[in-house]
């Protein structure tokens, strides 16, 4: 059956066609946002401001139940309580106006999404048309997937046999994500992700949480990170192209984006700091949750509404963009991690070996607001810097990941763009524009001549230079005050990656090797 068909929708009611300009007058007019003096549209979400990890769930079935690692982050849905809420669509969208985007993942065609994304707001009609890739050309309404977004459809929590009024549900078999209740966009743009994450491995190429730039001679860099850790901030780089802020594939001819726009965070937005994602603030962006005054004046250092503040542009809002948002085979890549114990080294090389054990353990903090629930920096391992994206199992991932670094002789780096000189509550966030220069002092090739030391506790390679980066800064044993308790605390993360590393019981013994001491 026709997935329209399926949720009772008729032709009649679609609106298609739309340009972005046109959604934006629709969304002011019906209530659902305003423009901001820079021309931005700014929508406020109500309760749910980022991802809500709880109320995700993929339907398992014949398709899915032994490709998909159901459990604690892949929440299984039973096909009867997916039907009960497909009715719930189904009666709620009936004779209701819907904006239909037609649109695309994956800027490689040859492993590329039609997807349909059907509307009940004009404000997540202009989300989806600026953040997929262009498929307006597309004749008819069929399409491989589509994604139903009915933000003000509330489910009945445990009565619907679910955990609460918010639902972002993944049908495999019928081809359909299903999102109720929240009206936070990320929810729309990551569940597409979880599709081609899925997809993907199938045909031998490699999802990654990651963003992608370009240097003027074609080489790639690949930064992965989970939210709030720094793949828009410090890929978005005058001297670099952008690929991409946040998903890609690796297939055997390269990398390409999944995408066709970005999703920064907002929060303390500095134009000194942060140029091209400030200009990129304009008329066909969307902000969530930014506060704006009366005179459309937005005071990006307002967190009232939340933390996970965010604006949403085309890629060609950006100055300096790789065009077919495709590239090479990456010749580095950064992991980056949120360390709120503040002892991982501001920026470290990895050996092939520790990149898989750091790949497969993720460790960062999960940043205030980027999900329900988080107020303050929170530990977590997530496996890939993405496993809430990855329905299938992490060792799959991982393979494919050994395989392309080692086939294309990937250099490997860890950054901490988290915390250093102490703690979080004690130290601060390492300065961003030192980040930026390890990252540029790695792209460049200057880190393959310096010195290395190694790290006792994490068993990693230091650099013992960094052009103006201070030195002392480069080493957590010299940028805390108190030797002693930066022993401790070290000691007690590395506890935690060998505790983490546990779930892992079949990896080779010179991957858990890599890991520390
Ligand atoms: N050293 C640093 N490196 C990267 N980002 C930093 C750093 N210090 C502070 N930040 C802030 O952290 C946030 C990183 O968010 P973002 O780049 O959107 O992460 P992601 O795209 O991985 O979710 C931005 O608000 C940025 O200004
Ligand atoms: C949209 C998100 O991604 P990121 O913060 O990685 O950009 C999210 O995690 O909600
Ligand atoms: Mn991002």
């Amino acid at each position: 059956m026709s997935t329209l068909k399926l949720l009772g929708i008729e032709e009649n009611q679609l609106l298609m066609g739309y340009s972005v300009g046109r959604l934006i007058n629709e969304a002011v007019r019906r209530g659902e946002g305003t423009l901001t003096k820079d021309g931005a549209l700014n929508i406020e979400t109500g309760q749910y401001t980022g991802r809500s990890p709880k109320d995700r769930y993929i339907v398992k079935d014949e398709l899915t139940k032994d490709t998909v690692a159901f459990g604690k982050t892949n929440l299984p849905m039973e096909p009867q309580v997916f039907a009960g809420l497909l009715g719930k669509a189904r009666a709620y969208v009936k004779e209701k106006p819907l904006y239909l985007i037609k649109a695309r993942a994956g800027a490689d065609p040859k492993h590329s999404l039609r997807i349909n994304v059907l509307c009940e707001d004009a404000a997540q009609a202009v989300f989806s048309k600026q953040i997929f890739l262009k498929d307006e050309e597309r004749e008819g309404l069929e399409a491989d997937f589509t994604v139903v977004a009915l933000p003000n459809l509330k489910a009945e929590g445990p009565a619907d046999g679910i955990h609460s009024e918010a639902f972002i549900v993944l049908n495999f078999t019928e081809r359909l994500v299903l999102i109720g209740g929240t009206k936070y966009s990320g929810e729309i743009k990551k569940a597409v992700f979880s599709l081609m994450n899925y997809l993907l491995p199938a045909e031998g190429i490699l999802p990654m949480h990651c963003s992608a730039n370009m240097g003027k001679d074609g080489s790639v860099a690949l930064f992965f990170g989970l939210s709030g850790t720094g793949k828009t901030t410090l890929s978005a780089d005058p001297k670099r192209l952008l690929i991409g802020d946040d998903e890609h594939g690796w297939s055997s001819s390269g990398v390409f984006n999944f995408e066709g726009g970005c999703y920064a965070k907002c929060i303390n937005l500095d134009p000194e700091k942060e140029r091209e994602i400030y200009d990129a603030i304009r008329f066909g962006a969307v902000l969530e949750n930014v506060v704006v005054d009366d005179n459309g004046h937005p005071d990006y250092c307002d967190g009232s509404l939340t933390e996970n503040t965010r604006c949403t542009y085309p890629l060609e809002f950006i100055a300096e963009r790789a065009e077919e948002k495709r590239g090479g085979h990456p010749s580095t890549i950064l992991f980056l991690t949120a360390d709120a114990f503040g002892v991982i080294p501001p920026i470290s090389k990895l050996t092939r070996e520790g990149a898989m054990y750091h790949f497969m353990s993720g460790y960062t903090s999960k940043l205030a607001g980027t999900e329900r629930g988080i107020v303050q920096p929170e530990t977590t391992f997530s496996a890939l810097f993405g496993e809430p994206f990855m329905p299938r199992c992490i060792e799959e991932y991982a393979h494919l990941l050994g395989e392309l670094i080692e086939r294309e002789e990937t250099e490997v780096y860890l950054i901490n763009t988290g915390w250093s000189g102490g703690a979080y509550g004690v130290g601060q966030r390492t300065p961003l524009k030192y980040t930026r220069l390890m990252v540029d002092a790695a792209l460049s090739g200057a880190l393959s001549e310096v010195d290395y030391v190694k790290d006792d506790i994490f068993n990693l390679a230091i650099p013992t230079a960094v052009s103006g980066v201070p030195s002392e800064l480069l080493h957590p044993e010299k940028s805390w005050k108190d030797p002693k308790s930066y022993q401790e605390t070290a000691k007690e993360l590395a506890e935690r990656f060998k505790a983490n590393f546990s779930r892992f019981p079949n990896v080779a013994q010179s991957i858990v090797g890599a890991g520390p001491f």
